[in-house]
This record gives structure tokens, sequence and C-alpha cells, in this order.
């Protein structure tokens, strides 16, 4: 897979993002199959091939992959772990589930809770942002399946973005859609990747997209044929 141009800056342990390429080697003998190391939370599971230097972090919680306090602790503890790991160079966050990539924010952690555990939420979300923002590794998002508001930050916070062609699969911050306001760091992640004038109509319409569509405005570099990453 070959990768393209990106506005962020530059990651410790690969230097040259602008011209990166990932290359998963067949996993061929036993000190190949020896260098590959799993662990499986309940929400994520994540298999690093310290040979190759990348990991593969599947979300799999069904049935939407929504982000709740549970999911949002797991995912930045399976990051952290990874950074700690210097034979990680990068990693690929994508779904085990078919036809999601996430579904955003879980709505029911949004609903009817305390305002201490509404706190506890929304600072677990911004943990997620900075976490995979601030990550020193290659960050890159295959996003198989929908990827609405939050699901779409999630991917609009890594360095680099695949979307499987199929029209059902949408990605974008709907929001407005849902009658709320996308929060501003939500809105500013989006405008580094497409500017303001995309973002701009993108918000205030609650737009969700096909890869096709969001290749054109620059969202990423390629999307991928298949209906499964
Ligand atoms: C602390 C308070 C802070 C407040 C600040 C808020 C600011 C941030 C604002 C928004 C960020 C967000 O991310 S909000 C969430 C937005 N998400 C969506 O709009 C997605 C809604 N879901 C869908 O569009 C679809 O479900 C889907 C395309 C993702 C999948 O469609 P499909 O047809 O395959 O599945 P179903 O629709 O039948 O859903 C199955 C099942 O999942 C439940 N579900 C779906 N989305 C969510 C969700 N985001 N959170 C929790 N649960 C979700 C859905 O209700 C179904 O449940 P049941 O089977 O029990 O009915």
């Amino acid at each position: 897979m070959g990768f393209g141009t990106v506005s962020r800056g530059g990651s410790s342990r690969w230097p040259d993002q602008r011209l990166c390429t990932v290359e998963m080697g067949p996993p061929c003998h036993t000190s190949c199959l020896s260098r590959r190391k799993s662990s499986s939370s309940p929400k994520i599971k994540v298999d690093l091939d310290s040979s190759t230097g990348i990991a593969v972090m599947k979300f799999q919680s069904p049935p939407v992959n929504s982000l709740s306090l549970d999911f949002l602790t797991e995912f930045c503890i399976s990051l952290e772990k990874l950074e700690m790991d210097r034979s990680c160079r990068g990693v690929v966050v994508t779904s085990a589930l078919p036809k999601i990539f996430s579904a955003g924010l879980d709505i029911m952690e949004m609903y009817g809770k305390s305002p201490e555990r509404c706190g506890e939420f929304w600072k677990a979300v911004q943990e997620m942002w900075l976490k995979l923002y601030g990550s020193n590794m290659v960050t890159i998002a295959a996003i198989n399946g929908s990827s609405p508001a939050g699901g779409c930050l999630m991917a609009l916070t890594c360095d680099y973005r695949i979307m499987a062609e199929n029209p059902r699969y949408g990605i974008g911050l709907n929001e407005t859609q849902l009658g709320i306001v996308a929060p501003f760091w939500f809105k500013d992640t989006m405008v580094n990747t497409v500017g303001h004038r995309t973002t701009e109509l993108a918000l205030e319409l609650g737009l969700l997209y096909s890869a096709p569509d969001a290749l054109r405005l620059a969202w990423w570099t390629s999307w991928c044929r298949r209906t499964r990453c």
C-alpha cells in the first residue's frame, strides 16, 4: 500500500511521512511468527508484528463499535502499550465488524448520566484524541465501514486514511443532522485535513461522504475498491 502527502508534522519513528510505504511481509517461518505479539481486551484486539513494526488494532465492540467509556479506556491503554514498545513504528486502526468502522460516541453515555460520569466520559473522549493526535507512531485509519461523527473524528485524527468503497459507507461529522454542534476541536481536526471551506459546508449540512466523494475533497489519497479491507 502506498500513502501520499499529509499536512501533519513528523513522527520521530518515521521521519519522512510524505514518502512512507507500509509493506506487510508474509508470515513465512517460525522466527517470523515468534515476532508477532497479540493482546486482546474485550473491545479491542491488537496484533503487533515486531519484524515490520506494524500493529493492527481491531475494534470488536458489537453492534457498532460505539465509543463508550470502556471502549475509549481500552483504546488509550492499547495505544499507550504500543507507544512503549520500541519495536512498534506504526499502527493501523480498523474494525473487526462488518460494515461499521465506528458509530461515534456512544449515545447511551450521553443520556441520563450523572454530571460526574459525563465528565469522566468527556475526558476520555479528549484523551483518545490527544493520544492519537500526539502519537509518535505513524497512525493509519483503515475505514472498512460507516464512520459518522466521533468515528470520523478518530479517522481524521490519524496521519492517513484509507476507506473501503461501498455506497452504504459514509464518513463525516454529521452532528448537525442530530441537532447537536460538533465541538470546535472536532471541527479543527477536520479543517486540518480538508481545509476551511469544505469543513464549513460539511458541518453546516452534517454531510456524510462516500469514499470517492471524500477522495475528491482531499480527505485521503486512496480508497480501496473491495467492500471490506
Ligand atoms: C458528556 C456529554 C458530552 C456531549 C457532547 C457531545 C458533542 C459530540 C457530539 C457528537 C459526537 C458523536 O459521535 S454522537 C454519535 C453520532 N453517531 C451517529 O449518529 C451514528 C448513529 N448510528 C447510525 O447511523 C447507524 O446505527 C450505523 C450507520 C452506525 C449502523 O447502522 P445499522 O443499520 O448497521 O445498525 P442500526 O442502526 O440498526 O444500529 C444497531 C444498534 O446500534 C445502536 N447504535 C447505533 N449507533 C449508536 C451510537 N452512536 N451509540 C450507541 N448505540 C448506537 C442502535 O441503537 C442499535 O441498537 P439496538 O439494536 O439495541 O436497537
